[in-house]
């Protein structure tokens, strides 16, 4: 008979046992003793297998559970009807997502919901109010952003799923930090140098891709911003940006695996880059503390000053190359377990896709000043009339107001960035028209279709039209399309806060929106005001070469249209 503590019994007798047998003294209890032993082992292995069976059902009860309050919450939601039982999977592009979004708001109403599949919920919110209210509520953004970032780069604190107070915290630090950059007045005449260096040395064939440029002036912006002079010598920038691109173009597939494919050889080689893009990240960051601390032992002047090394004079590379590296590596920021990786983590997401999102914005300026030649004119001539009045030769652009109105419709009719995400993973939620999403569902505002809707922005809310961020000072003009005056003390409109209206979404809204909004918007119109002084961008007059597509008023990237950079006569 087996006592109730018998397993302790049992396994002394196991022990006293095979002691016995050792020494050669067998007896008849040894049968008794395996009986023992494997009366123990089953019943410890059942109890197991008790535990895992309860365990399981439980997890399946409650995933069960979970998705019964998803399927009985979301039938208050409107949508179109499911054509199976997996929904809406089937749509291949995001296009087509959008189409269909804009079909279901028409026959439904604000807020709409989408099978993605049996237990995947999309809902879409389209109505400004509801849309800020839904940002300001859902704080976290879908794993898959988060896993993306944390697959290429290994961890970065800015661009994770879940919102918390360091997350909070580090915005909040990168958003003063880029309000000085977006405030200093440093016409980036050394980028738009370095620009065209590259892009005269890939002209001597002809003409240029559009979306090549692009990405080498946001990278370029990017990069002399961040590390200053360093980048702009730094022999490995790009192959650094190249890089950047590759990742970016794979960087959700492999995210969208559930269980991380390290069988797939493609996703090594995935892993290789990233690795290149971390290495070469610190190696930057390290010639950046270098020229840093070579400057430190030099007076400091304040940033942007010139101070003296040697007998020559150099420019502090302002905030650019000192700063942000050191905001980066600031312990003050939060406790970082390995100080090395983290920070860089946080500088390859920015540089990923501050550099990405540029490249997209400038882009589709480009097209617009070589489709609109006459738009180009107008703002080489208020970058002319600007110029009359000051000496320097850094170029305030807040005069510029047309080239910032161009600035703000291109962003407007950005093709990049059509849906705006968020998750409640934990807690429904409940809007002020009534409607309550349930937690679990994907919610979504589809940018594009806000950014070009005619209850928001007009009749011609479809055209790229930039005159609709600028209202008339009176007295000058009659036609808003009036050529800017001669006379620089004239100006013609005032320029009004893209903000202003609600459907102004490129850069998102609420908790976790861009901190990047206004450094971009002064830094890219900044660069543009360099370029066009200096040059006059034109399509090739070859009849074979691409031209830029515009469909539904936004641009399409592909084919990317050729472009040729003309110096003007000065
Ligand atoms: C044309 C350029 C850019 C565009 C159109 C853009 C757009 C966006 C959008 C749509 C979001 C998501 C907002 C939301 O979900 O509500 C975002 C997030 C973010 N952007 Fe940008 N961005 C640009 C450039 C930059 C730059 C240059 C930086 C930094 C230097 C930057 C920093 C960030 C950060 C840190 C976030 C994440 C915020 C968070 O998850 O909490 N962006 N951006």
């Amino acid at each position: 008979m087996s006592s109730p503590c018998g397993s302790s019994d049992a396994l002394f007798g196991f022990l006293l046992q095979s002691l016995k047998l050792k020494s050669g003294d067998a007896c008849d209890c040894s049968d008794e003793s395996t009986q023992l032993l494997r009366d123990y082992a089953t019943r410890e292995f059942n109890a197991l297998l008790w535990v895992a069976l309860i365990a399981s059902t439980a997890i399946l009860l409650h995933m069960l559970f979970k998705l019964f309050a998803l399927w009985f919450k979301a039938r208050r939601i409107p949508g179109l009807p499911c054509p199976s039982f997996y929904g809406h999977r089937n749509l291949v592009t995001r296009q087509q997502l959008i189409e269909i979004l804009s079909e279901s708001h028409e026959r439904y109403g604000p807020v709409v919901k989408l099978w993605l599949g049996p237990s995947q919920l999309l809902v879409s919110v389209k109505d400004t109010s509801l849309i800020k209210e839904m940002l300001l509520k859902a704080e976290d953004k879908l794993p898959l952003t988060g896993k993306a970032f944390d697959l290429a780069f290994g961890g970065s604190s800015l661009f994770v799923s879940s919102y918390d107070e360091k997350v909070q915290k580090r915005r909040e630090s990168l958003v003063l930090e880029l309000n000085v950059l977006a405030r200093e007045n440093s016409t980036p005449v050394k980028v738009v140098d370095s620009i065209m260096e590259r892009i005269n040395h890939i002209m001597r064939k002809g003409s240029i891709g559009s979306e090549l440029v692009s990405q080498h002036m946001a990278f370029t912006l990017l990069g002399a911003t961040f590390f200053g002079d360093t980048f702009l010598s730094w022999s490995k920038a790009s192959f650094y940006e190249e890089l950047l691109v590759m990742v970016a173009k794979d960087a959700c597939f492999w995210a969208s695996y559930r269980v991380t494919p390290l069988w797939k050889q493609g996703f090594w080689r995935y892993q290789a880059w990233c690795t290149k893009v971390k290495c070469l990240t610190q190696d930057i960051v390290q010639q950046c503390r270098r020229n840093y601390k070579l400057l430190c032992h030099i007076d400091q002047p304040a940033y942007g000053e010139t101070t003296k090394i040697g007998s020559e004079t150099a420019s502090v590379p302002s905030c650019s190359g000192v700063v942000m590296p050191e905001y980066f590596f600031s312990q003050k920021l939060g406790s970082h377990q390995n100080a090395i990786e983290r920070p860089c983590g946080n500088i390859m997401g920015v540089m990923f896709h501050g550099g990405l999102a540029m490249a997209s914005l400038i882009s589709s300026i480009l097209v617009r000043l070589v489709t609109e030649p006459k738009l180009q004119d107008k703002i080489y001539s208020e970058i002319m009339m600007a110029r009359k009045m000051v000496v320097e030769k850094n170029l305030s652009v807040d005069k510029l107001v047309l080239l910032l109105a161009t600035v703000y419709e291109s962003a407007r009719l950005l093709p990049a960035g059509t849906l705006l995400q968020r998750w409640s993973p934990r807690d429904d939620l409940s809007l002020k028209n009534g409607v309550t999403i349930p937690a679990g569902a994907v919610l979504v505002a589809p940018v594009q279709l806000m950014q070009t809707d005619d209850s928001s922005w007009g009749t011609d809310a479809s055209e790229f039209n930039p005159y609709r961020f600028l209202s008339k000072t009176g007295k000058f003009s009659d036609s808003v399309e009036d050529e800017p005056s001669t006379d620089p003390r004239h100006n013609l409109f005032n320029l009004n806060d893209p903000n202003d209206n609600e459907a102004f979404l490129p850069f998102g809204s609420g908790k976790r929106s861009c901190v990047g909004q206004k450094f971009v918007i002064q830094g890219v119109a900044r660069l543009f005001a360099s370029l066009l002084e200096l040059y006059e961008i034109r399509l090739p007059p070859a009849e074979t070469k691409p031209k830029p597509t515009i469909k539904d008023s936004v641009v399409e990237s592909l084919p990317s249209p050729e472009l040729i950079f003309v110096k003007r006569m000065i």
